[in-house]
């Protein structure tokens, strides 16, 4: 007769964090597109990190990856509820910008008055206030992003992709907004993984900076920031960290020309 041993007792399920993002050696087809492969990347619950890399190298391939939209061929994503903020604000152009801020909470099953109730308080704070009726065409482009913005927000998932949502601005808007976004994070924490073009937005905004390959992307460099908040872009240690950003940008694409 076998001697029945009780087994080890299982280890506990370990209590990740849903703020922590971890991809580990993640490959993503798209036909014969490699969009990245190999890409490895940990964000600690609560830090900013701006992802910034060529064109077409996979940088929203990325975050849809992060927020469970499609999922790798390869490697590992492990995230917590994440909202995405698309390229476009894509807003509905028939519906209020309150009711395009509440729409979050609409998809959740909330009636019309209760999410309208919820995201109303932040339009003031959000610099909309007197603007809730107004149609999408009727605000600027800085206000749209805005509302984009708090629809993500109001989501309530401790992850935020954001992907290049200032692309659209011009200068000062995109400025204004980079400082907007500064005090928005500092009021509500959460974890963000930022796409953008500008690597000076991206120390700007960023905790750390991670520098993506051309396609097939991955991280290649990834930049401490380490600076209180509010920065700004004249700021020597800002300048500084920025001309870092692009050297690694440039060696990454040189490398991967070589
Ligand atoms: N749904 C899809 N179907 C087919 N190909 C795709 C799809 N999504 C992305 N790709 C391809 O994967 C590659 C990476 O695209 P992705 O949009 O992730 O790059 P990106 O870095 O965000 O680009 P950009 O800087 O231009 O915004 C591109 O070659 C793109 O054409």
């Amino acid at each position: 007769m076998q001697t029945q041993t009780a087994s080890p007792a299982a280890p506990p399920p370990t209590q990740t964090d849903p703020g922590v993002i971890r991809v580990e050696r993640a490959t993503r087809h798209f036909g014969a597109v490699t969009a990245i492969e190999d890409l490895t990347l940990a964000v600690r619950a609560g830090e900013v990190v701006a992802v910034v890399g060529p064109s077409g190298c996979g940088k929203s391939t990325l975050l849809e990856l992060v927020c469970g939209l499609s999922a790798p061929d390869a490697g590992r994503v492990d995230a917590g509820p994440a909202a995405l903020m698309p390229q476009r604000d894509l807003l509905l152009p028939w519906a209020s910008a309150l009711d395009n801020a509440a729409l979050a909470l609409r998809v959740r099953g909330e009636s019309k008055a209760k999410a309208r109730a919820a995201a109303a308080p932040a339009f003031a704070e959000f610099g909309l206030a007197g603007f809730e009726r107004s149609r999408p065409a009727a605000l600027s482009g800085g206000m749209r992003q805005r509302v984009a913005f708090l629809r993500t927000l109001l989501a309530g998932k401790p992850i935020l992709c954001l992907d290049e949502p200032f692309a659209s601005l011009d200068a000062i808007s995109r400025a204004d907004m980079q400082a907007w976004l500064q005090g928005a994070l500092a009021r509500e924490p959460r974890t963000v993984l930022l796409v953008t073009h500008d690597v000076e937005e991206a120390v700007l905004l960023g905790d750390r900076v991670a520098v993506m390959s051309p396609r097939p992307g991955r991280i290649v460099a990834e930049i401490a920031v380490g600076l209180p908040r509010p920065r700004t872009a004249t700021q020597p240690e800002v300048v500084a960290l920025r001309g870092r950003a692009m050297a690694a940008l440039a060696a990454a694409t040189a490398g991967a020309r070589a």
